[in-house]
């Protein structure tokens, strides 16, 4: 069996609730996700979509309730995740080359004196060439385009060892090359069978995704794409706007919606309450 899969979920959350100081950021809300999918954790601006990843990959504190990340705490599993930030804060100011920025995907690995072993060189040139960045290895971070930089972002996580990806719109502001080699990236770690867990404002990229998290302020549903993203539970994240396509897309003109009147609104994820 590939790493990743197998009975233990990804995530489980129950009555999470996360906070920044005394700001509300995610209410009670309870998921479970599988292990060995991609997921797609969809809402509007501030509805937590961030707050949550950050979560899941232990790097918020938990307010109230549980959170379980590969069968332990998401502090724990943190070293089996490879987490590319929407805002990465390694200093572009500094003449860092991109293959040195991938090879810190190794970093955790390596002993005391950081000194790479031919294993380490061979996954940094690997996630180099997944990324179809080979050439600009010798650059310098600063001089690269924003989508330039969010795939050595991405060849970083990949070096890494890890069996869970954790993306946060990985996708935002790409040319269709750049977007396209990272959408090649999450098929290949699904197939690896690898964990991947992304945010995104594109409904047809959750709609492609094997499970969706709806957020608005809380976890409105979760599950499969066909029972999330009904039109009651876009309207419930997104307001009546969504009906009419004014919010931040035309949901429910779209012709392969469900039928409203078949939808009893409660998804087979769909939080309690
Ligand atoms: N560093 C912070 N300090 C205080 N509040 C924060 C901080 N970061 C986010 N928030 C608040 O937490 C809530 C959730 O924000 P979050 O960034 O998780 O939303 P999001 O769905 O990822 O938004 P977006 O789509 O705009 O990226 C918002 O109300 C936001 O204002």
């Amino acid at each position: 069996m590939s790493a990743g899969t197998g009975c233990t979920p990804l995530a489980r959350a129950t009555d999470l609730v996360l906070r920044y100081d005394g700001h509300l950021a995610v209410d009670r809300s309870s998921l479970e996700l599988p292990a060995g999918q991609v997921t797609a954790i969809i809402g509007p601006n501030g509805s937590g979509k961030s707050t949550l990843l950050h979560a899941l990959a232990g790097l918020h504190e938990v307010a109230a309730g549980r959170l379980e990340v590969l069968g332990t705490s998401a502090a724990r599993a943190q070293s089996q995740i490879a987490y590319v930030m929407q805002h990465v804060a390694v200093p572009e100011g500094v003449p860092i080359t991109v293959r040195e920025v991938v090879a810190m995907g190794r970093y955790p690995t390596l002993g005391w004196w950081r000194r790479p072993r031919r294993e380490d060189r061979e996954r940094v040139r690997a996630a180099l060439a997944a990324l179809e960045i080979e050439d600009l290895a010798a650059r310098h971070l600063g001089e690269l385009s924003g989508g330039q930089r969010q795939r050595v972002y991405v060849a970083q996580a990949l070096a890494q060892d890890h069996v869970a990806i954790f993306l946060d719109e990985p996708l935002t502001g790409l040319d269709m090359v750049s977007a396209r080699a990272i959408d090649r990236i999450i098929h290949s770690e699904h197939e690896a069978g690898h964990s991947v867990v992304l945010t995104t404002h594109d409904l047809e990229e959750a709609r492609a995704a094997d499970q969706v998290v709806l957020m608005a302020g809380r976890v409105v549903a979760w599950g499969r794409p066909e029972e999330v993203l009904t039109p009651t539970h876009l309207t419930s994240a997104y307001g009546l706007g969504a009906l009419h396509g004014d919010a931040q897309g035309p949901f429910l003109d779209d012709p392969h919606a469900h039928d409203p009147a078949r939808d009893d609104g409660i998804s087979p994820g769909a939080p309690a309450g």
